[in-house]
């Protein structure tokens, strides 16, 4: 039904609409028939141009601004154009910023704001904000796009927010700052929806980003699973999304870290740990080496050898590129060494050269008396030097034999020797290798980066979500991957689960020239200096008022510093405990799950009791957020969303390395309605939320 508006309009705006999908279908048509006739180059790109058409099919035109000088902009999810008039502006161009940002108070030229609400390629609903106070008869109609938007059913996925981005969403998003821009805040704050469609921007006004590559990066698949339909919606199929692990070098992960092990491993010392191994491989001989080449003998000087080692270290190459530079090194001296040798060596007047039989094959005083008294004649060298038997490329011979020779090899190998990743990382932290654990794969990628090991692919700009969870060493990684140091880095550090994340630190105040209370400074200064960016949002679109009255609390005993953020809505229905035992918990829930019936709905609980949980309520392992019921941990939790969650065993939760983090994640992932089942007396933090017996 429209809203607010008469049936006139909405018939206008139809048949506008008509004619743009109109418009959209004849390139697609054109698209197709390029492509039929493409050649393999250009394929891809006509491919990518009908993604990007059949993305935007639906929604196709969600806005129109009238500007006070009486021109009209509609805007879509991307541009159409008759003639190079615009009929349609793609929501990233500048001129439909002001759809997002403009205010009764900073109008920007517009009179009226309107959204139009659309399923398929008919109208459903207009939506006017009249920015023009003088302004006559319309209606003026505020946020009810939103409101529909955030209390809608969840779907297991998450939407694109392109139609209703608020304005300190959008200055975010098209925020050109080249660093790092940093996006702090609260639950249900946009976060993830923010950093996505400011990918989708970048990608639009910076279009060589495309070849340079785009990375998404989140903390599991479940989570790149939700936010996976995000920018294809928004006509973007090229960006990578990739866990951290999956960036380092490809081992089997079995093990998993005690928390104090995994901490130490993410600590920044382990890089110098890990250059210092590396280094104290390479040592020269403390005395000579002799050396078997074709029955010759070649000395080895300890001298010779360190020249050789400090040129190629000079050269500041990785440790394997650098040992070539070693050999070819030492090995030129071996050979010079053999061919001055062989320039020594006597001819008589035939030419033949005449060993004395010595081990270096140089004749003495002794061999040279011997030879004349058996009348051989001996030619003495010239004026310049001894004759020269071996020419260049004779030498460069020389040094080829002396580097394929085995004996010659492993000589030179004790003293640089070859290194793999996996040998220096395990030699490091005294372990046989033999398994490895996420935590393990930043130092694997950090040895490989020292060895000149092929890294992984680097791309032009990356997105870290849940970025607080970042080990020291997993950014060291996660930069090695993003030469150009552009990022947009969301997270929340009240939210850290992981010890070896960015949360535990102390927030230190700040950098000159920003105003980081945040702890971020702390964890991206090394990396990036002063070139990075901190934006906050603190709007809570997610949790509804009476959720956060129960969660924010726990962020003030941990955070005094963070501020909760301000939930747009109420649910209407307060949050509730009810007690139970150990025993009956999977019973209860099971009860539970079965009576629930109206969109999706969490079981989030520690891990320990996830087989009695799962034995009750039938769900699907690992987790699949688009069945009805799912049970997390709250660690798995993280960046989701469900319009019904069920936290069990609070005490449980707080008693984990950073409890009251998990207990505030696994608190503010509903949209309408909160359950505590808790075995025991409550804990003293939830005491407060009313009691239901049955
Ligand atoms: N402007 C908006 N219009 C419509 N929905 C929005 C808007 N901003 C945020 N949302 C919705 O609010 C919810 C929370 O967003 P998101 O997951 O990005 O938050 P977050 O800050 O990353 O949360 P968390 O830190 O808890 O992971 C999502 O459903 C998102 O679509």
């Amino acid at each position: 039904m429209p809203s607010g508006n008469s049936r006139n309009e909405t018939d206008r705006e139809q048949e506008y609409l008509t004619t743009l999908h109109a418009e959209a279908d004849a390139l697609r048509e054109q698209a197709a028939a390029r492509l039929a006739d493409a050649a393999p180059a250009t394929a891809p790109f006509w491919r990518a141009e009908l993604d990007r058409l059949a993305a935007a099919a639906d929604g196709l035109c969600f806005g129109r601004l009238d500007l006070r000088d009486g021109s009209r902009r509609y805007v879509g999810r991307l541009g159409l154009f008759r003639d190079d008039e615009p009929l349609l502006l793609d929501w990233r161009a500048p001129a439909a910023r002001p759809f997002y940002t403009a205010t009764l108070a900073t109008p920007q030229g517009v009179r009226r704001r309107r959204r139009i609400t659309t399923r398929g390629r008919e109208v459903l609903a207009l939506e006017d904000e009249l920015l023009d106070t003088e302004a006559g008869d319309d209606v003026l109609v505020g946020g009810a796009a939103l409101l529909a938007t955030l209390t809608a059913r969840r779907t297991g996925r998450m939407a694109d927010i392109v139609t209703t981005l608020q304005a300190e969403q959008d200055r975010i998003v098209r925020d050109d700052h080249p660093g790092v821009l940093v996006v702090q805040g609260g639950p249900g704050t946009g976060k993830t929806a923010v950093a996505l469609h400011r990918l989708a921007y970048l990608l639009y006004v910076r279009p060589h980003l495309r070849t340079r590559g785009a990375l998404v990066v989140g903390p599991n698949h479940v989570f790149l699973g939700y936010i996976g339909q995000v920018l294809p919606g928004l006509g973007e199929h090229a960006v990578v999304t990739s866990t951290l692990a999956e960036l380092g070098p490809a081992v089997p992960i079995g093990r998993t870290d005690p928390p104090e092990t995994a901490v130490a491993k993410g600590r920044a010392e382990m890089a110098g740990r890990i250059a210092a191994a590396v280094r104290s491989r390479v040592r020269a001989p403390d005395e000579p080496v002799d050396l078997l080449f074709e029955q010759q003998v070649l000395r080895l000087e300890p001298r010779a050898c360190r020249a050789a080692i400090d040129a190629a270290a000079a050269t500041g190459l990785p440790h394997n590129q650098a040992r070539l530079v070693f050999q070819q090194r030492l090995v030129g001296e071996l050979a010079r060494e053999l061919a001055d040798g062989m320039e020594n060596v006597v001819f008589d007047e035939t030419g033949a050269a005449l060993d004395g039989g010595s081990a270096d094959g140089r004749l003495g005083e002794a061999d040279l008396r011997a030879l004349a008294a058996a009348g051989v004649v001996v030619v003495e060298p010239g004026p310049d030097g001894p004759r020269r038997i071996l020419d260049d490329t004779d030498v460069a011979r020389l040094r080829t034999a002396l580097l394929a020779d085995a004996g010659v090899g492993a000589v030179l190998d004790e003293v640089w020797p070859p290194l793999t990743a996996p040998e220096v990382v395990a030699r490091v932290l005294g372990t046989d290798g033999d398994t490895w654990s996420a935590a393990d794969v930043p130092l694997l990628d950090e040895a490989a980066a020292v060895l000149g090991e092929r890294g992984g692919a680097t791309f032009g700009h990356v997105v870290v979500d849940e970025a607080q969870e970042l080990s020291a060493m997993a950014w060291r990684m996660l930069f090695r991957r993003c030469p150009t140091r552009s990022m947009t880095v969301v997270g929340d550090l009240a939210q850290t689960g992981d010890p070896a994340g960015g949360g535990l630190r102390p927030p230190v105040s700040s950098l000159p020239g920003t105003t980081d209370s945040s702890g971020w400074g702390d964890i991206l200064r090394s990396h990036v200096d002063g070139r990075w960016r901190l934006a906050e949002l603190t709007v809570n679109y997610r949790t509804p008022v009476e959720v956060m009255a129960v969660a924010a609390p726990l962020l003030a005993a941990r955070h005094p510093g963070l501020r909760a953020p301000r939930s747009v809505r109420h649910a209407g229905e307060h949050p509730w405990r009810r007690r139970t035992t150990v025993g009956e918990l999977p019973d209860v829930l099971a009860g539970l799950a079965a009576r629930h019936e109206d969109g999706r709905l969490a079981i989030i609980a520690p891990s320990v009791h996830h087989a009695r949980i799962s034995a009750a309520v039938p769900v699907t392992v690992p987790p699949e957020l688009t069945d009805p019921v799912v049970v997390l941990t709250p660690g798995q939790a993280k960046g989701l969303e469900f319009d019904v969650v069920l936290v069990v065993d609070p005490a449980a939760i707080l008693a984990g390395p950073l409890g009251h983090n998990d207990l505030y994640v696994a608190l503010t992932r509903t949209t309408r309605q909160l359950g505590i089942l808790h075995p025991g007396p409550p804990p003293a933090e939830l005491a407060g939320v009313r009691e239901r017996t049955a």
